[in-house]
């Protein structure tokens, strides 16, 4: 792909691609000085979708299976290193969002397997590409994992039974197909992204609704617990089990990094997002990148807390189970866990749009839109995400590790590694401060994805299983 650079008359050239490689919509993204104020355009591509569903969009991104096992990271870290650690990703991704945004204005192109193809060639966009592919089908089959196992037993519930039965509304594979058929397969042949910001709205507030009601819990629950079914037998509990930990660290800490790497990943969806914004400007962008991931991040500050503070020592991995322990009959938890499923569901949708997006760029780049491409294309993801699902019983520990090489890939690795490569050295040479910093972001990425690695291959050599970065 040939790119002709133009002057934008501002802090970096742009590069317009002129043949080939990107599909129609993405090319001739301009930027010129209007008035001395900088601004992007897109002339053949105008974005219609407002500041606000954008941030939906995001942060529903943003919020999926990981705020499941924050409250667990807590209780292996202490409320003030969780916060530090918190406060570190949160700020880490936010800048991410900036090294991204920055690249695709020097690109031209607002995708990340472009930024990759212009900053190692072929092998960086397949690269690219793979990565995005990859972890987003580990999300999505992480939160149709949950509707799995967790729709059957809310059916029950409501039901009032107290066993499974037979039926077939009691089977997990043929409720996700339902759910994949009748929700998630409509969604995701939405032509825009931008259409589903009503729906990331209502998943939100299904996740705002899931807080209150922990938050609510934390004075109703009283700890020691007492396990359902054994309300009358007092287990002893070792003295300090019900005392908040400000700080401490024990050999679980260290799954912390990867929980809140996987729960910030949001990164596939912001240059997409970004194409479908109305009035696109880097600022306008980085500040929907911004007030989302503080959005969630009080959201996800809130949830470990108050989980933690119900729970504390007996917090598990997946919040959710904890609370069934106490009382699996108790009707708020079953609307909880019916919100949680909601607001997963229609997380799936947004999530598979970036893999849809990565494949077409692969596999047919510089065609244009096709509807049979389209939905073709979400068919086959969906048929295999549900597959997956369905038949491998250990797609857990299979996406544990890849949720601890692609999150700290998308957020950390490929997003440094392209702001070095692509922003001109004569603009800013390699011992400027930006690229430094890059440099050092990089490096941090491969440090995280190492110790993960080196974790969960300790634990499985030791035998145990645990349940990694929210899958
Ligand atoms: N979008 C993702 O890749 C994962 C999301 N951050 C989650 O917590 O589930």
């Amino acid at each position: 792909m040939e790119l002709q650079k133009l002057s934008n008359g501002n802090h970096h050239d742009v590069a317009v691609p002129v043949e080939g490689g990107v599909p129609p919509e993405e090319e001739k993204f301009l930027q010129h000085n209007d008035g001395g104020s900088k601004r992007a355009q897109f002339t053949d591509f105008e974005g219609k979708t407002s500041f606000g569903m954008s941030v939906f969009n995001l942060s529903n991104a943003i919020m999926g299976s990981g705020i499941l096992g924050l409250s667990y990271a807590m209780s292996n870290t202490g409320i003030v290193l969780f916060l530090i650690l918190l406060v570190c990703i949160a700020s880490l991704s936010c800048y991410s969002v900036h090294l991204l945004l920055c690249s695709a204005g020097v690109v031209g192109i607002r995708a990340y397997e472009q930024l990759g193809m212009r900053a190692f060639g072929h092998p960086g966009k397949i690269l690219a590409a793979v990565v995005i592919t990859l972890h987003n089908i580990g999300a999505m089959s992480s939160y149709l994992f949950i509707v799995k196992y967790e729709l059957p037993l809310v059916i029950q519930a409501f039901l009032g039974q107290t066993s499974s039965s037979d039926d077939w509304y009691m089977n997990g594979n043929y409720l996700i197909v339902i759910v994949t058929v009748c929700i998630i397969l409509p969604l995701a042949m939405m032509k825009h992204l931008g259409y589903l910001g009503y729906t990331s709205g209502f998943s939100l507030s299904c996740m705002v609704f899931f807080l209150s009601v922990v938050i609510y819990k934390r004075f109703n629950i009283a700890c020691p617990l007492e396990v359902f079914g054994n309300s009358s037998v007092t287990t002893t509990v070792p003295e300090d089990s019900c005392t908040a930990k400000f700080f401490t660290i024990n050999q679980e800490t260290a799954y912390t990094i990867p929980i809140l790497a996987f729960a910030f990943v949001c990164h596939p969806e912001v240059l997409p997002i970004y194409t479908e914004l109305s009035n696109p400007t880097k600022r306008r962008m980085q500040n929907i990148g911004n007030v989302s991931i503080l959005g969630m991040f009080i959201m996800y500050f809130f949830t470990a807390i108050f989980g933690y503070l119900t729970f504390y020592e007996n917090t598990e991995a997946e919040l959710l189970h904890t609370y069934s322990k106490v009382d699996p009959l108790d009707t708020l938890i079953l609307c909880v866990r019916l919100a949680v499923l909601v607001a997963v569901t229609l997380t799936v949708p947004v999530v598979l749009f970036p893999i849809r997006r990565a494949l077409l760029q692969l596999l047919f780049p510089g065609k244009p839109f096709h509807w049979l491409r389209h939905i073709a294309i979400a068919v086959c993801l969906l048929v295999a995400v549900n597959l997956l699902v369905i038949l491998v019983p250990n797609i857990r520990d299979i996406f544990g590790i890849t949720g601890a090489t692609t999150a700290p890939t998308l957020i950390f690795i490929l997003p440094g590694l392209f702001y070095i490569r692509i922003i001109p050295t004569d603009q800013e040479p390699m011992n400027s401060r930006p690229k430094i910093q890059a440099v050092l972001f990089a490096t941090l990425g491969f440090i995280f994805m190492t110790m993960s690695l080196t974790f969960i291959g300790i634990d499985w050599t030791s035998g145990e299983k645990r349940n990694l970065g929210g899958h």
